[in-house]
């Protein structure tokens, strides 16, 4: 994904504040710093990453974190808004009849881009077609009739037509049963004058509904004139950042969006038509500042927390833990809380300083192992009495004999669960020296987040 490397970079500065419930100058610099280096590094512009830096340390400085949140999480929230207010909200693309023009420089993707939209326009019960204009590259006629084919599209072009403004003209006339006309235009290697002339008139044909700039991920400082000459000649609406599955930086299609105050339509990820997404600010940026997808988390959270309410255990409270006591009963419902919220490495992944680094470097069957082993943890405890779910320090040899038995596992993985029970009530105890409203935060945070309950928990614990 685009500016990949911001999120390990500043994810390892962000974890040095765990703990700290106030930032200081030093700390905020440092953020800064890191920010500016990896979005420097990605092609972005360096007066957008100052404005951008100088918003952050500003806010961060001066409001105060609201009550029971740590600075951890005050400063992300604060970057996080400061990318959102760059990168902006997805452009809107209506469902309905439309005609939306493609322009861009040569090879930025725009032939492969109008098939793409195509597909996915058809894909939402519209009939879309594409009009291929582009009478200067040999080849593009061939290249769009069979895209648009592959991907069961109307397509309209002439491959032996000269005037690529007759072209879009005729086009628009032998298309006008479909809903959605997309016009494919032709690119320069360069911003050549003619080219502009050219784009102003298929334009003027056709009169788009929108009209979409569409760059190279890797296109760097570039970006920016391209973006304002196209711009100031048809209006740019909305960028679409193609050939993301490549190593690309993309930082200059940030610069394009800022530029021409428009917004990010879509997102190309391969060459064949179905490569194509949406794009969707909040995954965007939760996934660039190394956060995890914060909006898909909090919803599974939820889902989860409604859950439980349902099956009649709202009543919990962490307070017992507090108190050092943390039961066989505790560790279960910590393990039913992350089973009811789906795969163990898709919630690992979403966790804040959990995803990324530290998933890839487990061995790849490490979830499947753990979640084998979360599953018979469970089954050894049903076997289990009430007694010893509630005192397991209790449970001597003939006990372990017998859960073995009973639950059809053996004594090495019942003694397994205990001695992992045993460093999570360690690693709980160690925060006992906490204050009490700090304790409760983290716990229900624990709690909230799922995975981190589980500290000391198979590969991945403390
Ligand atoms: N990997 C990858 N390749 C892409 C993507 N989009 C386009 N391409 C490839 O990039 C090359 C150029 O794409 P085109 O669609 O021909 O570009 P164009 O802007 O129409 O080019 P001109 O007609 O010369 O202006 C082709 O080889 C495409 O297959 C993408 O999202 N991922």
């Amino acid at each position: 994904m685009v500016l990949d490397d911001l999120g390990s970079s500043l994810r390892g500065t962000m974890d040095k504040l765990r703990g700290k419930s106030r930032l200081s100058k030093e700390d905020v610099q440092e953020i800064v710093r890191e920010i500016q280096r990896s979005l420097l590094q990605a092609d972005v512009e360096v007066a957008l990453v100052m404005e951008l830096s100088e918003n952050i340390k500003e806010r961060a400085l001066e409001e105060e974190p609201p009550g029971g949140t740590t600075a951890r999480d005050h400063i992300l929230k604060i970057v996080y808004e400061e990318m959102v207010e760059i990168v902006g909200e997805s452009t809107e693309i209506p469902l309905e009849p439309q005609t939306i023009m493609l322009a861009g420089l040569q090879g930025s993707g725009k032939t492969t881009t109008a098939a793409k939209m195509a597909w996915w326009f058809s894909k939402k019960g519209l009939r879309p077609a594409v009009i291929q204009t582009d009478t200067f590259r040999p080849g593009a006629y061939d290249q769009a009739k069979q895209m648009c084919e592959r991907a069961e599209v109307d397509f309209y072009g002439d491959p032996d037509g000269g005037d690529p403004v007759q072209i879009a003209r005729e086009g628009m006339e032998a298309t006008e049963d479909a809903d959605v006309h997309i016009v494919d235009t032709a690119g320069r290697h360069a911003l050549e004058a003619d080219l502009i002339d050219e784009i102003e008139e298929i334009e003027a044909e056709v009169n788009p509904d929108l009209n979409l700039l569409v760059l190279d991920a890797a296109i760097g400082q570039g970006a920016k004139e391209q973006a304002r000459e196209f711009d100031s000649s048809i209006g740019i609406g909305g960028v679409v950042i193609t050939k993301l599955d490549g190593t690309a930086k993309g930082g200059g299609a940030l610069t394009a969006v800022n530029e021409t105050d428009s917004s990010i339509a879509f997102l190309g990820t391969g060459e064949t038509v179905q490569d194509i997404e949406r794009f969707e600010p909040n995954g965007f940026i939760s996934r660039l500042l190394g956060m995890g997808d914060l909006k898909q988390l909090s919803e599974r959270v939820e889902r989860a927390m409604m859950e439980q309410q349902e099956a009649g255990e709202d009543d919990w409270e962490p307070e017992d833990i507090m108190k050092g006591q943390f039961t066989l009963k505790d560790m279960k419902r910590q393990m039913d809380a992350m089973n009811r919220m789906g795969p163990l490495d898709q919630i690992m992944d979403m966790i804040p300083g959990l995803g990324g680094g530290l998933m890839d470097q487990l061995p790849d069957d490490a979830m499947d192992v753990t979640q084998d082993r979360m599953r018979k943890f469970e089954i050894i405890m049903d076997s289990m009495t009430d007694m010893e779910m509630e005192e397991p320090r209790a449970i001597g040899a003939s006990q372990i004999r017998r859960i073995a038995r009973g639950s059809g596992t053996d004594e090495e993985t019942v003694k397994e669960l205990l001695q992992q029970h045993k460093m999570m009530e360690r690693t709980l105890k160690q925060f006992k020296g906490m204050g009490d409203g700090d304790m409760k935060r983290m716990m229900k945070k624990l709690e909230g987040e799922g995975g981190g309950g589980m500290g000391g928990m198979g590969p991945f614990g403390d």
